[in-house]
């Protein structure tokens, strides 16, 4: 059987598993988070209309606004939204509306999740957070100063899987002190050439598309950002040479100089590269003693492996990691329950900045 990379995306990412698990049993009542979408954009059913309906307790889809209202009723009417706007604005002004999900192309990121904080609005942001560091500093210091929780959907962050590899290369009697990250997120012909992700204006490209997942995960796992790009392999889109269709980068860092992390991340990446490469997205985590690979950490939920290889005795450990009662619960489900938490706890149970953090 062959598996082309448009089969490997039907079976991973179209088709999540069904819902078993729901939230609500043993819980105080408390009316659902009215969330509103801006735009009917693809990842919205992924991201926050499925899971809702594992926790109608927690969440409920109130309102979808679009640019053109048409567009707005024919998606509320295919996915039961209740409510629809003539605006993104008229939409983060509604009084009912108590949360946003920002689904716009990276461009637009920056200035809407600004109009949703100036109305004290709560916001889950799709990745990445804005088109630049400046925007991002700006963005989340006036998020802090004003009190208003920004979430910037790394979704993977949320599922149990990602805490437990934290967990392993954070031992160091046991791992060892971390030296090499590697993360790759590459494909080649997942989109059509009129993709946001390939537009100059709305902040597309490689790096800002895929590259923002395993430069988090890189993040994450070294508990340290990058000084440095040392070296960069690139591949312009041919369609437009200020988009990169792959890029390949090794950072390097303030805490030792043979500290590596590279990643890799490609939205055209050449045929050979990928082979190289793969595309199945996976990270690898070296000490002196042991390596960790991690398979699938962008979708856990549909597949992951994390393995850990003695490096002198060449054991090799095999495990994976789910929550009990949630085992079929996608990383969007998770994430949407600790943002909804966190709106309506009033209290969060973790800052706007931990997906980002690197502790
Ligand atoms: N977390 C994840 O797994 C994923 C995250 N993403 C992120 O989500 C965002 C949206 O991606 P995706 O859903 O694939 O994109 P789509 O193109 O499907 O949706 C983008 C939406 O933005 C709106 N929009 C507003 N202005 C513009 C404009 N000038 N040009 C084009 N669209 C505009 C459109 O809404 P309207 O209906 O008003 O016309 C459209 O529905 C991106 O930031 C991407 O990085 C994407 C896929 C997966
Ligand atoms: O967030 C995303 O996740 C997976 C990729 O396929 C996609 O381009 C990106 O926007």
């Amino acid at each position: 059987m062959s598996l082309s990379p448009s089969r490997l995306y039907n079976l991973i990412v179209a088709k999540y598993p069904k819902p078993t698990a729901r939230d609500g049993e043993g819980v105080a009542p408390v009316a659902p988070l009215k969330l509103g979408i801006l735009g009917a954009a693809s990842i919205a059913p992924r991201a926050v209309i499925n899971p809702a309906k594992l926790m109608p307790n927690k969440v409920m889809i109130y309102s979808v606004a679009a640019r053109d209202i048409a567009r707005a009723k024919e998606f509320a009417k295919k996915y039961g939204i209740p409510t629809t706007h003539d605006s993104y604005e008229e939409l983060i002004a509604d009084p009912e509306v108590e949360a946003l999900y920002i689904p716009l192309p990276n461009g637009l990121h920056y200035e809407w999740a600004l109009k949703c904080i100036e109305k004290g609005k709560p916001v889950l942001l799709e990745k990445p957070a804005a088109s630049n560091a400046e925007q991002a500093e700006k963005l989340f210091a006036i998020a802090n100063e004003k009190d208003v929780l920004v979430v910037e959907a790394f979704h993977w962050w949320f599922h149990p899987a990602a805490k437990l590899v934290k967990d392993i290369v954070s031992d160091k009697e046991e791992f060892g002190e971390v030296e090499k990250f590697e993360g790759s997120l590459c494909v080649n012909h997942f989109f059509k050439d009129d993709d946001i992700r390939f537009k100059f204006s709305l902040a597309g490209g490689s790096l800002m598309d895929m590259g923002c997942y395993p430069i988090s995960w890189m993040r994450y796992y070294l508990g340290e950002n990058p000084t440095a790009a040392k070296s960069l392999e690139l591949e312009v889109y041919p369609k437009d040479a200020k988009i990169d269709g792959f890029a390949s980068v090794e950072y390097s860092f303030a805490s030792s100089d043979k500290k590596k992390g590279i990643v890799h991340c490609g939205m055209k990446t050449p045929l050979s590269t990928l082979w190289r490469i793969g595309f199945i997205p996976t990270m690898i985590i070296t000490s002196s003693k042991k390596d960790l690979v991690y398979t699938m950490p962008l979708w856990p939920h549909v597949y992951h492996n994390i393995s850990v290889r003695d490096i002198a005795t060449g054991k090799i450990e095999n495990r994976s990691c789910f929550e009990d009662g949630k085992e079929t619960w996608s990383t969007y489900a998770f994430q949407l329950e600790a943002f909804a938490d966190a709106v309506k706890g009033g209290k969060s149970t973790y800052s706007s900045l931990d997906p980002m953090k690197t502790y």
